[in-house]
């Protein structure tokens, strides 16, 4: 009997992984929900992964409402926009702008309502703004924290849901936030930044629940290192900059080949996306898997970080 059950085990088992990676091979050849003439908001246009994100959704035919604090810059990206939409495949159109500071909750709603009227809708927000933070806890100021969650997290969160309420009455659009590898585990001397990107995890989970029925997707984006000015722009345990490229954001991806990953998330409506190497992604298994071993690996991390700061 169990000669038999074995030998009928194995065809099912080797049916079952087939049809398995060929559901993957045609999930990934999907060509995805178009872009043309789709209202995008991108939050942090001005620089890093929002830009490149701006470039990539812009080129793919997307009307463009790009928001960041600096008119300056962004107008500056809004040009260089421009000047490459010869010779795309799509229509490109010419984005508009926002300026407001996600930090300051009380002027969201302003924005909202400002973004709104630019095309009279909105089909996918990115909230990708965000800032980093270095220090350790003993000597960061309850108001960095704070800080940090208000521009990581209060921020997205308080546009969301002054956006949220257009997508519903039309039963269409797609929020989009990236967080990081941090919103899914914790590493030494990142408190207030992990602290923010988890919340922003968890919410945005809760988010994708409760609006499914509308027929809005929630894509949560989780990066590792990127090529980018968030370790330059990070705050320090005193609320200074850190003003540093440290070694890690230098060795990180190319933030082209990152938005290109979003595009990608957007275009399949994927819920939870991971765009790291293998170290960063075991550490998230270990994490929730083997927790005991992840605390140590982590005290070990920070004994490493304190020893060469005392060098
Ligand atoms: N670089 C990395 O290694 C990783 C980055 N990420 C995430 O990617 C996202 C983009 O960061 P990245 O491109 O790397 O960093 P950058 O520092 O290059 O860009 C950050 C953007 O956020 C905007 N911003 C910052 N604070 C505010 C604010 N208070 N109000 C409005 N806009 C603000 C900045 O605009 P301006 O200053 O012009 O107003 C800037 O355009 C962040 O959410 C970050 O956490 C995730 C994983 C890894
Ligand atoms: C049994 C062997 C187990 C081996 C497990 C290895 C555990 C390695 C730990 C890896 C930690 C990775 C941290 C990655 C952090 C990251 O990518 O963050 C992205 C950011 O948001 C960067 O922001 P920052 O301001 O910190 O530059």
């Amino acid at each position: 009997m169990e000669r038999v059950m074995g030998g009928g085990m194995l065809p099912l088992v080797l049916a079952s992984v087939g049809v398995l990676v060929l559901y993957r091979i045609l999930v990934r050849r999907r060509p995805g929900a178009a872009l043309q003439d789709a209202v995008v908001v991108i939050t942090g246009a001005s620089s890093g992964l929002g830009k490149e994100c701006a470039r990539v959704f812009h080129a793919a035919g997307a009307r463009l409402v790009l928001c960041g604090r600096d008119a300056a810059r962004l107008q500056q990206v809004v040009q260089e926009l421009k000047a490459n939409s010869t010779g795309t495949q799509h229509q490109t159109y010419t984005p508009s702008t926002v300026i407001f500071d996600l930090a300051d909750t009380s002027t969201v709603h302003r924005a909202a309502e400002e973004i709104l009227k630019c095309y009279g809708q909105v089909d996918v927000l990115i909230n990708n703004a965000g800032i980093s933070y270095r220090g350790n806890i003993l000597d960061t100021h309850l108001s960095v924290q704070r800080d940090v969650m208000e521009t990581n997290y209060f921020g997205p969160i308080a546009l969301t849901q002054a956006l949220l309420p257009s997508m519903v009455r039309r039963r269409s659009g797609h929020i989009v936030v990236i967080s990081s590898v941090q919103g899914k585990i914790a590493i030494p001397y990142r408190s207030a930044y992990a602290a923010s990107k988890h919340a922003t995890q968890a919410y945005f989970d809760c988010l994708r629940a409760e609006i499914e029925h509308y027929g809005i997707p929630v894509t949560v984006i989780s990066p590792g290192y990127i090529r980018t000015n968030l370790s330059l722009n990070a705050v320090t345990g005193d609320g200074s900059k850190h003003g540093v490229v440290d070694k890690t954001t230098a060795m990180g991806s190319d933030p082209r080949d990152v938005a290109q990953a979003v595009l990608k998330a957007v275009r399949h409506r994927s819920k939870d996306v991971v765009l790291a190497g293998p170290l960063p992604s075991l550490a998230i298994y270990l994490r929730t898997l083997w927790p005991a071993l992840f605390f140590k690996l982590m005290a070990s991390r920070a004994r490493k970080e304190r020893k060469l700061k005392d060098e």
